[in-house]
């Protein structure tokens, strides 16, 4: 009788276990065919142009590997138009890619159009819920914030540190050249990485990482191993933690215990940077000279009126981590791409040492009125961040039904002519830096080869677009890029810096990859080296 009843309580936990089973499954199923099927069908980009792909085809790698895109853009330009629907993970997935400047004016400044969440969680994971992360309210607060750390005068204000790590910089290459061996090989992506950190830590916190000295600081070290994470592509189980992201806490694999171990050390130096900040600030009374970015930051939070618009000191954290990272890779790379260019020209070259032949001589407040005044030094920086932009190209998705206004009507897969793009909430746009710098139609039929000269005589429409300096490469809008002076002036001095010493030669064949950035790697035997480098053969000018 006993036995008999447990046997019914068992069966009738059995059915209810598999009830709550088929609930998810069922769930799933339902998912599924919503997102294969039905969506799809409603989709209002499958009218417009653009390659047909099958159910699980993918164009991604079209649309954004560095390496291929300043080609195959150009074709799907010459086919399309400047806007075009392609298929995302498949046809399930289809994206808008528009380089038109009035819808990417519109995009870019409507907030409409946010960072897809996937793409928000990406970034909270490694750079906690700063700036990059943020949309709507919160991010217009901490904009305002953070913008006047940024101004031109706070930028000349940390000049001297640009100068002075450079110099280092030439100090340790001149120590590595074996004596009288021209043309010796640096990796210059290695070393102005390590210069690049140098400079956000001292100009950024006003604290020494002395990477350049050893690769041995925790910080640094933390950093490089989550960014380092990256390097490989997202792979499957990252772009699950994004989708759900639940995952991690019950299935955590080698990168999100990298990520967790570095993101902890990161913080713990972060709070104890921010608080000595305060003191020292406190103790001084506002007579500091410290011009950092973080104390331009504090004094603009102390004296914000409005106690609800501060940041917190959980949000001062995340900023510390956002412009480590938007101060060090970014401007590192921009450097190393206009290096390499220089490499590859060796008369441009030339006449920019010609051009920067007294600076070496002046003392280093001139210098940096000096540089100002040298137009092949802008021409040059402005000319490869136009040809090889650190940030290949960035997303949105669009949260409500919407009609994107175009400059250059689209003709429609059903044979309308359409001035403006239909969108679904949800669906996702790419805004293509690097296409658009490189794009024919607006700077030239020679728009894929390196003139620093075109800027004194650009075309019309490259003149009047309204990327930030004149370049799509800082984006536009509330969410362009606000270090881009910064970026400009420390590219400025490095180069002009380094070129005044050496000549720099090229000793490899590289390519592009993405991660995170457009990072250069080497070409062997027709065979690409994943691991980030840029080996240039350098010489001493000065010996
Ligand atoms: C050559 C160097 C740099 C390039 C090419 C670059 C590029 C960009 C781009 C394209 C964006 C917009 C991304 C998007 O909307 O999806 C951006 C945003 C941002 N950048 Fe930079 N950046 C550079 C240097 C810097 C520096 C030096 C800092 C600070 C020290 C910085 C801090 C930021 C921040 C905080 C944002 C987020 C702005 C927001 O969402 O409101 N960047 N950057």
């Amino acid at each position: 009788m006993f036995s008999l009843s447990l046997l019914a309580i068992s069966f009738t936990l059995l059915k209810v276990l598999c009830l709550l089973l088929l609930v998810p499954v069922l769930y799933l199923c339902v998912w599924l065919v919503h997102m294969l099927y039905i969506a799809p069908r409603f989709d209002t980009l499958n009218n417009m142009p653009g390659p047909l792909g099958g159910k699980l085809e993918t164009h991604l790698n079209d649309m954004m590997n560095p390496n291929i895109t300043s080609k195959s853009h150009g074709k799907f330009i010459e086919k399309y138009g400047f806007s075009w629907r392609f298929n995302g993970f498949g046809s399930f997935d289809l994206r808008l890619l528009t380089l038109d400047p009035r819808a990417l004016a519109y995009i870019l400044n409507s907030p409409a159009y946010q960072k897809p969440v996937q793409t928000r969680r990406l970034l909270s994971i490694l750079l906690g819920k700063g700036i990059f992360a943020a949309e709507g309210d919160a991010h217009k607060r901490q904009r305002k914030v953070i913008n006047p750390a940024f101004t031109a005068q706070s930028v000349r204000g940390v000049a001297p540190i640009f100068f002075d790590k450079a110099e280092k910089l030439c100090r340790k290459i001149t120590a590595e050249t074996t004596t009288g061996k021209e043309g010796q090989s640096f990796d210059m992506y290695h070393l102005l990485g390590r210069l690049a950190f140098d400079i956000i830590g001292a100009a950024g916190f006003g604290w020494e990482f002395h990477a350049l000295d050893s690769e041995s600081e925790e910080v640094y070290l933390a950093y490089r191993r989550m960014f380092g994470t990256m390097d490989a592509g997202p792979g499957p189980k990252l772009l699950l933690d994004l989708q759900f992201p639940w995952l991690p806490k019950i299935w955590a694999d080698e990168r999100n215990r990298i990520i967790s171990r570095s993101n902890k050390t990161i913080h713990t130096w972060g709070a104890q940077v921010i608080e000595d900040r305060k003191q020292i600030m406190a103790s001084e009374k506002g007579t500091s000279q410290d011009k950092s970015i973080l104390s331009v930051l504090l004094k603009a939070n102390m004296e914000e009126s409005n106690n609800a618009q501060r940041l917190s000191d959980a949000e001062l954290l995340d900023q510390l981590s956002t412009f480590l990272f938007g101060g060090s890779d970014s401007v590192s790379i921009a450097i190393v791409w206009c290096l390499h260019l220089l490499s590859l020209h060796p008369t441009v070259q030339s006449s920019l040492r010609e051009e920067l032949a007294s600076f070496r001589s002046m003392d280093a407040d001139d210098q940096t009125s000096f540089l100002d005044s040298c137009p092949l030094l802008e021409y040059v920086v402005k000319e490869s961040l136009r040809l090889a932009p650190p940030v290949h190209s960035t997303i949105r998705m669009a949260t409500k039904d919407d009609l994107i206004p175009v400059s250059r009507p689209v003709t429609m897969r059903d044979g309308t002519l359409a001035t403006h793009i239909p969108i679904k909430k949800g669906s996702y746009i790419h805004i293509p830096m690097e296409a658009f710098n490189l794009c024919k139609d607006i700077w030239g039929s020679d728009a894929d080869e390196f003139k620093p000269e075109r800027w004194t005589d650009l075309p019309p429409a490259a003149r009047s677009h309204l990327g930030l300096a004149g370049l799509m490469t800082f984006s536009f809008g509330p969410h362009s890029c606000p270090g881009f002076r910064f970026a400009l002036l420390e590219i400025k001095v490095v180069v002009a810096v380094l070129i005044t010493q050496f000549d720099f030669a090229p000793a490899e064949t590289i390519k592009r990859f993405n991660a995170v950035v457009s990072r250069p790697a080497v070409v062997k035997d027709g065979q690409f080296d994943s691991n980030a480098s840029l080996p240039l053969k350098v010489t001493s000018l000065t010996l």
